[in-house]
């Protein structure tokens, strides 16, 4: 029974529901295909030799569409869908192998496998149940700088049920007032009650059709409006993890997140009245047409109040505008500093100065706000004041116009009910345009964004050979954190043979947290360059690569979850068996002993972890050797380990030789002895690097390490 799952399309995609079905090499071989008729000849080489890319199902499809950075959607059949279709497409039937189509002006193609060659297929022979993989753009494309129009644009299928409800509802509003001027100028003037019933069931009618049009769209609305922010979140967290680490840190987690929920906040305009306002607006056409109907020119004085109401309206919500609260963030980070640094603040215990300091804040946050709502309540007042005056002036124009017998008493009734069908809706479109002011910075922000260069581009396509332990060389590498800074790494140069166990030393805030970095490619450097097997570390898929090279941190990284889930984030398809066995060569046996050797014990609790800093680091270690990667690079692996936890360590350390390629920082004497070679580093520059030089040089540096101030 195939699984339904929820594929989250990028670039420029839409997020539809297909049926995943088994993996297949078919699929892969389709894939190949496809990009070999996109003219993706590289990214079709790169797939072919790709070993670590097994049978893919149409998940991992979708995967690996976003990851060459080709747009795409996941539609159901549809025939103008395929009349439409620039490119190649995938047909994904429901119970049968998928294939690849094209169109060539009326007529269609399918691609033969057996004969290599395209023949003709007929429309009918594509199962209307079937999902199609259709490309939009392909990674050279220009890139598109209105993403969020682009994507606003996907959504245009629930615009026609929204226009029709939308009519619908307001044709179906005009039945109160129409049925009032009814009994006014029919039953009472016209003296004929019996017309009573048939007027009050048409009435009655109409409001129920009202009723459900008006919770249908808003239904719509809500969902459309959810579906949008979901797209835009999952465009924005992938867009996220694919940027360099060194703009993540520089530009700050607090940042990330507020963009996050700009990107989300699309859902409060759609949905809610201010959006349902915003949609009825183009419908009080409606309303304006009943009105000159009824009473002829009296609909002049509605539109005038309407040009004023805006008018009054726009001065009004500037004022309240320039009262918007702007403290949020830093009240934000105060927040998520005291979650980050709690233990520091407890045992301070001068906790004064940050009271002091949260309460300053706390203060200007509500005087912001108050300032804020006073200036909203006063929108909400005028335009309130504004829909009476606009009623006012049209009852004592109508008022004229029936002495003068132009209209009858019951058009004027009924024409000053359809103000209110005009003025709510503006009242409502009015009080939104803070919101609508919002959502411009947010579109803008998005779209920024969205342009910002990530770590994916069609250079770095290359796998890398993961069956062997590589070679490694450092060329004059140059790393800057940023230009108003010392380089943590100056002319870096080294090589590191396949196999070899390797130290890095030196005294704090020397680079050697830097250089592991710059191995594994998550930070640039800014001249010089890393190799790995003579390939510039540039060429490969940072993805592939990093799936292979197994990296541990020196501070421990668990994520809320389970010990196994904590684990196989590094491997998900490890057993429980290698689990184990991981946590063992990283020295967490009695960790292991202590958690009642439960590998789904919650290693959180209400958020916290339950395990100290050294605990934890077995679990990071773990993680890393799991991988039985052939390239290995750790941080500080041996830090304030007990004995036996260390005597498992070297143990590991000597099954790794010769096997795997081991990158490592320490401070440790026993292990630093057991490498290979080593590279000391001194601020930022290489000092020494080749075999373990003598007891005595090495033992100079770790101390030089520790008589030197960090920083
Ligand atoms: N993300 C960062 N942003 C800015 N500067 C940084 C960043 N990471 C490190 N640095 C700076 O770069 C220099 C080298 O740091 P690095 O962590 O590589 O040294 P290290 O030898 O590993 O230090 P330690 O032994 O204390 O772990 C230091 O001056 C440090 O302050």
């Amino acid at each position: 029974m195939p699984n339904t799952t929820n594929i989250h399309t990028y670039p420029n995609s839409t997020a539809h529901t297909v049926q995943q079905g088994p993996a297949d090499t078919e699929l892969k071989q389709l894939l190949i295909t496809l990009f070999q008729q996109l003219g993706l000849f590289a990214q079709a080489t790169n797939l072919q030799t790709d070993t670590n890319t097994g049978d893919i199902d149409t998940c991992e499809l979708a995967g690996l569409l976003s990851k060459h950075h080709i747009g795409f959607s996941v539609v159901k059949f549809h025939k103008q869908v395929i009349s439409q279709s620039i490119h190649p497409f995938i047909v994904v039937p429901e119970d049968a192998a998928a294939f690849l189509v094209r169109r060539r002006n009326e007529a269609l193609e399918t691609f033969d496998k057996a004969s290599e060659q395209w023949r003709a297929i007929k429309l009918e022979a594509i199962p209307s149940s079937s999902h199609l993989f259709v490309i939009e753009s392909l990674p050279t494309s220009k890139q598109n700088i209105r993403g969020f129009s682009a994507h606003l644009a996907k959504r245009t299928k629930w615009y026609r049920p929204v226009f029709w409800l939308s009519l619908l509802s307001s044709v179906t509003g005009l039945a109160v007032p129409l049925f009032t001027m009814a009994v006014y100028d029919k039953v009472i003037g016209g003296q004929a009650p019996n017309v009573l019933p048939s007027i009050a069931l048409g009435a009655a009618l109409a409001l129920a059709i009202l009723i459900a049009s008006r919770l249908t769209r808003a239904n719509v609305l809500a969902s459309t409006s959810n579906r949008f922010a979901r797209d835009l979140s999952n465009l924005t967290f992938r867009r996220l993890l694919s940027m360099p680490l060194m703009v993540l840190s520089r530009v700050g987690l607090s940042n990330h997140i507020a963009r996050m929920r700009n990107a989300e906040k699309v859902r409060t305009l759609v949905s809610g009245p201010g959006g349902a306002g915003l949609v009825d607006l183009p419908f009080t056409l409606i309303a304006f047409i009943t009105i000159a109907l009824l009473s002829g020119w009296l609909v002049i004085v509605p539109i005038v109040m309407l040009m004023l109401f805006y008018l009054v309206m726009k001065a009004v919500n500037k004022f309240a505008q320039s009262a918007s609260p702007t403290i949020s963030t830093d009240y934000q980070n105060s927040i998520n500093e005291l979650a980050k640094n709690l233990l520091q603040l407890k045992t301070s215990g001068e906790t004064d100065g940050w009271n002091t300091k949260f309460a300053r804040q706390c203060k200007e946050n509500c005087r912001q706000n108050f300032l804020y709502a006073k200036r909203n309540g006063l929108n909400a007042a005028i335009a309130h004041a504004m829909s009476l005056l606009t009623a006012l002036v049209t009852v004592f124009t109508g008022i004229f116009l029936v002495l003068n017998q132009s209209i009858s008493p019951g058009a004027l009734i009924a024409c000053v009910m359809l103000i209110w069908r005009i003025t709510g809706p503006a009242q409502l479109a009015f009080s939104s345009t803070q919101k609508i002011t919002m959502m411009k910075s947010a579109v803008q922000q998005f779209d920024r964004f969205m342009q910002a260069s990530t770590e994916n581009n069609e250079l770095r396509l290359d796998t890398p050979d993961t069956f062997n332990a590589p070679a490694i060389n450092f060329q004059h590498v140059t790393l800057r954190y940023s230009a108003d800074t010392e380089p943590a790494l100056s002319g870096v140069s080294a090589t590191i043979e396949p196999g070899e166990n390797v130290a890095i030393i030196g005294p704090n805030a020397c680079g050697k947290t830097s250089l592991l970095l710059a191995a594994m490619g998550v930070v640039e450097a800014q001249a010089g360059y890393v190799t790995v097997n003579n390939k510039n570390l540039k060429q490969y898929d940072p993805h592939a690569f990093r799936q292979w090279a197994a990296f541990c941190p020196a501070e421990p990284d668990l994520f809320p979850g389970s010990l196994a889930e904590n684990l196989r984030i590094a491997k998900p398809d490890a057993s429980d068996e290698d689990l184990i066995q991981a946590l063992h060569s990283a020295g967490g046996a009695s960790l292991f002993s202590a958690l009642n050797n439960d590998l789904n014990i919650d290693l959180f609790n209400r958020g916290h972890t339950l395990l100290s800093a050294v605990e934890g680091s077995y679990i990071s270690l773990a993680r890393a050797l799991l991988k039985q990667s052939s390239l290995v690079i750790l941080d500080e692996p041996i830090a304030n380990r007990n004995p036996a936890a260390k005597a498992a360590l070297l143990n590991t350390f000597e099954t790794l030789k010769g096997k795997a390629t081991v990158l490592f920082t320490s401070h440790d004497q026993d292990l630093i002895q057991q490498a290979d070679k080593v590279i000391i580093l001194d601020k930022g520059a290489v000092v020494y690097a080749g075999p373990i030089p003598d007891q005595s040089q090495s033992t100079a540096s770790i101390d030089s390490e520790e008589n030197t101030p960090h920083g």
